[in-house]
C-alpha cells in the first residue's frame, strides 16, 4: 500500500478541499476521505467486486474506477498539492473520519472494562485522545469515596458516611496524583460493594457519559451496568502475574518500593472482590470484545484496540 495526501486548493463548498488516499498494489484506491471546509467529512473503502459495485460509500465520497495519477501529474496543476505520507498518518484520518461521521447523530460512548493494572487507564487514555472524547476513569470515583472515609478516620464499612462522601464527589476535582496510591485501591474495593454508594456514583458517570462528543469510560462495570448502550465495550485482561509485574515496575518508576508477591496477593483479592460482589460484579458484558494484553505492549495494545473499534465504525456506517 501506498499513502497520499492531496490539499484542493478552491472556494467551492460543495467540494472537499483535504484528500486522503489508500493506493493498493495494482495502483486503484483502496480507501478515500474526502473532507470539507465545513468539517464534514465523507470516505470509501473498496469493496471485493472489481467494477467497485460493492465498496462502502459514506458521505458522497466514492474510490475513482480509474488508477491513481502519478504525483506529479497531479502536482502539474497550480490548484493541487500532493504528497506521499505515511501509512499512520492516513489511519489517524481515517480513524478521525469514522468518528466524527458517527458522531454526527449520536453521543458516542467506548466503555472499558477490566480488572486492576490489566491497562484499561493507558488505553483510555489513548482512545480518547485519538478519537477526540471526553475521559473518565470511573475508578476514581470510588477511590475518592475511600479516600474521604480514610481522611476523616471513618471505617470503610460505615456506609451511611460513605453515601454522604458519593455525593460529594465532584468529578472535575479528582485528584489523580491523591488517589491513585496503590492502597486506596484496596479500600476503593471495600466501598464500592455498597450499592447505595454505588447507584449515586454510577448516576454521575452516566451524566458525563451522555455530554457530546461522548467519552471513553473505565471501570468495572461500565459495559453492563453505567453504559449498557455503549458503542464500543471492551474487556481489557492481562494475566494476574502479568499485572503485578507491570504494577512494581510503575512503583519503583516512582522512586517506590515494593515487593512482588505481596502486589500479586493484594491484585488476586481484589479481582475476588471486584468479580465476586453481589453488585455489578466485573464481568464482560455479552456484547464486549475481549483484549487479552499479557503479551501485548502499550502500543500494541492501543492499536488492537483501534482495529476493533474502527471495525465497529466502518459497518456501522455501511448498514
Ligand atoms: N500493554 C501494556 N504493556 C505493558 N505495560 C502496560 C500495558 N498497559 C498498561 N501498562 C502499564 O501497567 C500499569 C497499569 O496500567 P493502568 O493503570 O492503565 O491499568 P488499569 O487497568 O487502569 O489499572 P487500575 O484498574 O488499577 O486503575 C501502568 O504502569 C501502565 O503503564
Ligand atoms: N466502575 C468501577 C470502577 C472501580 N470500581 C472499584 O474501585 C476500585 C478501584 O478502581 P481502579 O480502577 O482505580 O483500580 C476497584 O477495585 C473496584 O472495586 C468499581 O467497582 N467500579
Amino acid at each position: 500500500m501506498r499513502y497520499f495526501f492531496v490539499h484542493w486548493k478552491h472556494d467551492i463548498p460543495e467540494e472537499p478541499s483535504h484528500l486522503w488516499y489508500e493506493v493498493a498494489d495494482d495502483n486503484f484506491q483502496n480507501r478515500t476521505i474526502e473532507f470539507y471546509a465545513d468539517g464534514s467529512v465523507g470516505f470509501a473503502i473498496r469493496g471485493p467486486a472489481i467494477d467497485g459495485s460493492e465498496d462502502i460509500e459514506v458521505g458522497g465520497t466514492g474510490n475513482s474506477t480509474e488508477g491513481f495519477p502519478d504525483l506529479a501529474e497531479i502536482n502539474s496543476d497550480s490548484q493541487f498539492e500532493a504528497l506521499e505520507v505515511a501509512a499512520v498518518d492516513f489511519e489517524r484520518r481515517w480513524s478521525e473520519a469514522l468518528a466524527s461521521r458517527f458522531r454526527m447523530t449520536h453521543v458516542f460512548t467506548i466503555a472499558i472494562d477490566g480488572p486492576a493494572g490489566a491497562g484499561k487507564g493507558t488505553l483510555a487514555r489513548r482512545l480518547a485522545d485519538h478519537y477526540r472524547l471526553n475521559l473518565l476513569d470511573t475508578g476514581l470515583t470510588y477511590r475518592a469515596v475511600a479516600y474521604a472515609l480514610l481522611q476523616h478516620a471513618l471505617p470503610l464499612d460505615n456506609v451511611s458516611a460513605a453515601e454522604t462522601a458519593a455525593r460529594q464527589v465532584d468529578l472535575a476535582k479528582l485528584d489523580r496524583a491523591v488517589l491513585s496510591a496503590h492502597a486506596a485501591g484496596e479500600a476503593a474495593s471495600k466501598v464500592a460493594v455498597y450499592p447505595t454508594v454505588r447507584r449515586i456514583l454510577v448516576e454521575k458517570q452516566r451524566d458525563f457519559a451522555k455530554t457530546p462528543p461522548g467519552a471513553v469510560l473505565d471501570g468495572r462495570d461500565i459495559g453492563t451496568v453505567v453504559c449498557p448502550d455503549a458503542d464500543i465495550k471492551l474487556y481489557v485482561t492481562a494475566s494476574a502475574e502479568v499485572r503485578a509485574r507491570r504494577r512494581l515496575a510503575e512503583i519503583e518508576s516512582i522512586g517506590g518500593t515494593a515487593n512482588f508477591t505481596e502486589i500479586l496477593a493484594d491484585i488476586m483479592r481484589r479481582d475476588e472482590r471486584d468479580m465476586g460482589r453481589a453488585d455489578s460484579p466485573l464481568k464482560p458484558a455479552a456484547d464486549a470484545h475481549l483484549l487479552d494484553t499479557s503479551e501485548m505492549a502499550i502500543e500494541a495494545a492501543f492499536l488492537a484496540a483501534m482495529a476493533i473499534i474502527d471495525d465497529v465504525l466502518a459497518k456501522r456506517n455501511k448498514a
